[in-house]
C-alpha cells in the first residue's frame, strides 16, 4: 500500500511523494516521481530512476535539479528513492557519511546494518516493481545519480545491464573500494572481505564486464569539485573505460564544484541522453 504525502502540479506534469512499508529494508520508504504531462493508461511513459547523494532524501533533486521542464517535454517520469532506510530502529551513527542518508545501494552483509541496509535490493527489485504496479509507466529504464548515488546508478546499470537502456551520473564515486568514502561505508556494512566490495565498484565491474552487455554511459564532473581528487577520481573510471573500449562518455567542466549548480546546469543534457535511449 502506497500512502500519498504530497501532489504538486509542475511543468503541466505532477510531483507525487510516497511513503510505503519495504520489504527489502523492513521500514518505511519515502519516495518522490515526477510524472509528465498526459500520463495515462494509453499513453506509458518510460522512468529516469535517480539516485541521491550523501545527506540527501528524496527532496534534494526534485527541489534542485530544475528537470521538469525538459522531463515534460521529452515524456519522461523521474522517480527518485531515499538514500537509505530511517526510522528509530534503523541503525545510525552520528556522522554525514555513514549510516542514515547513506546507504551506498548496497545489501549489507554486517550486523546489525544487515537488516535494514538493502538499499541494492531496494532501487533494483522492490522500488520499480512498485511503480510499474501503480503507475502509469512502460519498461524501459533508465538510471542517473550524483556522488554516492552516481556511484549508485553506474554500479547498479553494470551489474544489470538488460534492466536499464543507458545510465549517467554526476560527480561519481567511481572506485569506492579505494577512497575514504567508499572504504568506511563498505567496511562497515559489508566486513573485511575486500572480494564482496569489488561487486559494487563501478571500475571493478568495468574490467570485468563483457562488451555484449556494455550499456551507453555518461559522466559529467565539475573540475573544480572539492571531492574530485580525493573520493571521486574520474581518471580511475576514464582509464579502465578507456582499456575495455567501454562506451563511456565522460565530460569534465572546468569551474563547476560538487553542488546542485552543476547538476541543474547539465541535466537537459542528460534528460537528452537518456531519451535517446529510452525512447529507441
Ligand atoms: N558538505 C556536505 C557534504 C555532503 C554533500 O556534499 N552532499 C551532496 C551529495 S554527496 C549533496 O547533494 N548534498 C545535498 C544538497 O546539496 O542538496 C554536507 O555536509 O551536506
Amino acid at each position: 500500500m502506497l500512502d500519498n504525502i504530497s501532489s504538486t502540479k509542475v511543468s503541466g506534469g505532477w510531483h507525487k511523494q510516497y511513503s510505503h512499508q519495504a520489504s527489502s529494508t523492513h521500514c518505511a520508504m519515502r519516495f518522490a516521481i515526477f510524472l509528465p504531462p498526459d500520463t495515462n493508461e494509453n499513453n506509458k511513459v518510460p522512468v529516469l530512476y535517480w539516485l541521491s547523494g550523501l545527506t540527501c532524501n528524496d527532496e534534494n533533486f526534485m527541489q534542485k535539479a530544475g528537470a521538469f521542464k525538459k522531463a515534460a517535454e521529452l515524456g519522461i517520469a523521474i522517480v527518485a528513492p531515499d538514500t537509505s532506510p530511517r526510522g528509530d530502529n534503523v541503525p545510525d551513527q552520528d556522522s554525514y557519511d555513514f549510516g542514515q542518508g547513506a546507504g551506498f545501494y548496497v545489501n549489507a552483509t554486517q550486523a546489525p546494518y544487515n537488516t535494514h541496509y538493502n538499499m541494492y535490493d531496494y532501487v533494483v527489485n522492490e522500488l520499480p516493481a512498485i511503480i510499474s504496479e501503480h503507475f502509469p509507466v512502460n519498461d524501459k529504464k533508465a538510471i542517473a545519480g550524483h556522488s554516492m548515488g552516481g556511484h549508485g546508478a553506474l554500479m547498479i546499470a553494470l551489474r544489470n545491464p538488460k534492466n536499464y537502456v543507458s545510465a549517467s551520473a554526476f560527480s561519481p564515486i567511481v572506485n569506492p573500494i579505494n577512497c575514504p568514502w567508499g572504504e568506511k561505508a563498505f567496511s562497515h556494512y559489508l566486513g573485511d572481505d575486500k572480494n564482496t566490495w569489488a561487486q559494487y565498484d563501478s571500475c571493478e565491474l568495468i574490467k570485468h564486464a563483457s562488451s555484449a552487455h556494455y550499456i551507453p554511459i555518461r559522466v559529467d564532473q565539475g573540475e573544480a569539485d572539492n571531492f574530485l581528487t580525493e573520493q571521486l577520481k574520474t581518471e580511475n573510471l576514464f582509464n579502465v573505460a578507456s582499456q575495455k573500449n567501454y562506451p563511456i562518455e565522460i565530460n569534465i567542466h572546468p569551474g563547476y564544484d560538487h553542488s546542485y549548480f552543476f547538476i541543474s546546469s547539465f541535466i537537459d543534457q542528460h534528460l537528452q541522453f537518456h531519451h535517446q535511449h529510452l525512447s529507441a
